[in-house]
């Protein structure tokens, strides 16, 4: 029987990718809409301003959204997925974990919480029970699990492929798409023939959520890795999928040609969702690019390319899609995962 679940914030850009996955997913049902007081009281179709390609699903058009309260959520709903401004999820998360709900939330708040596992099920699966220890600590029956910010997902699977290696420092400059701000994020008088060479917070969050996901979780400490990280993040008129710029300086010696079959051989997972090549390899220098690569593994891959020895060591560029594999497809994933452990 299918898993009743919920979206928080599903009238908006990452709640409305959340649907399109949700909708057909074999274990999952969508059982609840919430969003905003303005919105709460309307049906589906009313509240959201649908921006992304296919129709709104018929049976999720007519659904009334509700409020994001715990009390307007029915009980029988198993597993929230979070998509809401971080600002409200703080304050509003905790209150469903706290009232028995399971979530696997893509906002920004509590990712760096000792006690809140940051998952990419490929890289840190077993990070996962940490929620015993939360649940221990909070005293919670309901639970919380993050995935990492776009620009981190983008670029961890390729460091985990290659930590055999002994990570020393890596450098990491993004060229990332105007869907991560959000349909009004940024301006098209702004953006349109230009860069823009800041993305607030977000240089903090790749430095030390990558630290986070490839720590080891011991049963009950999570101790985050050492490795140096130094981001640097723009802003391009590109409409989805991140492309990264990473130099990576290893303890042992590390060939474009050993890293290239590292990240080709690095496994995926048989979660749903996940692709069936989790890392692409491409010998062709030019690629990947934003706009030919991005749907790969229907947007759950990730692509890797133009390998090379540079003085600072090895240099690569890869590339996700960043409000699918980097958002909602995440989210998904950990429920998935969340499914497989037990959790639901
Ligand atoms: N866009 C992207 O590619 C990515 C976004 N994220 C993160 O995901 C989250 C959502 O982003 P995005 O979908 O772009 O944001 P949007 O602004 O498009 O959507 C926000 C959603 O939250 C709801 N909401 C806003 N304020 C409240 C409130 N006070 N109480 C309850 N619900 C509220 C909105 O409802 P209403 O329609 O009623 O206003 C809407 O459903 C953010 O934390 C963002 O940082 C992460 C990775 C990528
Ligand atoms: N800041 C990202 C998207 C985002 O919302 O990230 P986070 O989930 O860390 O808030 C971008 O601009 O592309």
């Amino acid at each position: 029987m299918a898993v009743r679940v919920g979206v928080l914030g599903a009238t908006g850009a990452v709640g409305q990718r959340l649907i399109q996955l949700l909708d057909p997913h074999p274990d999952f049902e969508i059982a609840a809409l919430t969003a905003s007081d303005s919105s709460a009281g309307k049906s589906y179709r009313q509240a959201a301003k649908w921006r992304v390609e296919g129709p709104i699903p018929d049976d999720v058009a007519e659904t009334t959204v509700s409020a994001t309260d715990p009390d307007e959520v029915p009980d029988d709903v198993d597993l929230l997925f979070s998509s809401l401004p971080s600002s409200v999820g703080s304050e509003v998360e905790p209150a469903f974990c706290e009232a028995g709900y399971v979530m696997s939330s893509n906002s920004s708040n509590a990712r760096m919480a000792d006690d809140v596992p940051l998952v990419i099920p490929e890289v840190n699966a077993d990070h996962l029970d940490l929620l015993e220890v939360q649940r221990d600590e909070r005293g919670w029956d309901g639970a919380m699990v993050k995935n990492p910010n776009c620009s981190t997902i983008t670029f961890v699977p390729t460091l985990a492929a290659l930590a055999d290696y002994g990570l020393e420092k890596v450098h990491v400059a993004t060229l990332q798409a105007v869907s991560g701000a959000g349909y009004d994020g940024v301006s098209s008088m702004e953006i349109i023939d230009n860069a823009i060479p800041y993305i607030g917070s977000e240089e903090d969050k790749l430095e030390t959520e990558s630290r986070k996901l490839l720590g080891e979780f011991d049963g009950a400490e999570l101790s985050h890795d050492g490795v140096e990280v130094a981001a640097s993040c723009n802003r391009i008129p590109t409409i989805d999928g991140h492309l990264e710029n990473v130099w990576v300086e290893t303890d042992e010696d590390l060939s474009p040609e050993d890293a290239a079959d590292a990240m080709a051989s690095y496994p995926s997972l048989e979660l749903r969702s996940s692709p069936d090549q989790l890392i692409h390899v491409f010998d062709e220098p030019d690629r990947p690019q934003p706009r030919l690569d991005r749907s790969l593994g229907d947007g759950m891959a990730v692509a890797a390319g133009g390998l090379r020895e540079s003085s600072f060591g090895l240099q690569y560029n890869c590339l996700a899609h960043n409000t699918i594999r980097g958002a909602a497809g995440a989210s998904v994933l950990n429920g998935e995962l969340l499914l497989e452990n037990g959790y639901l």
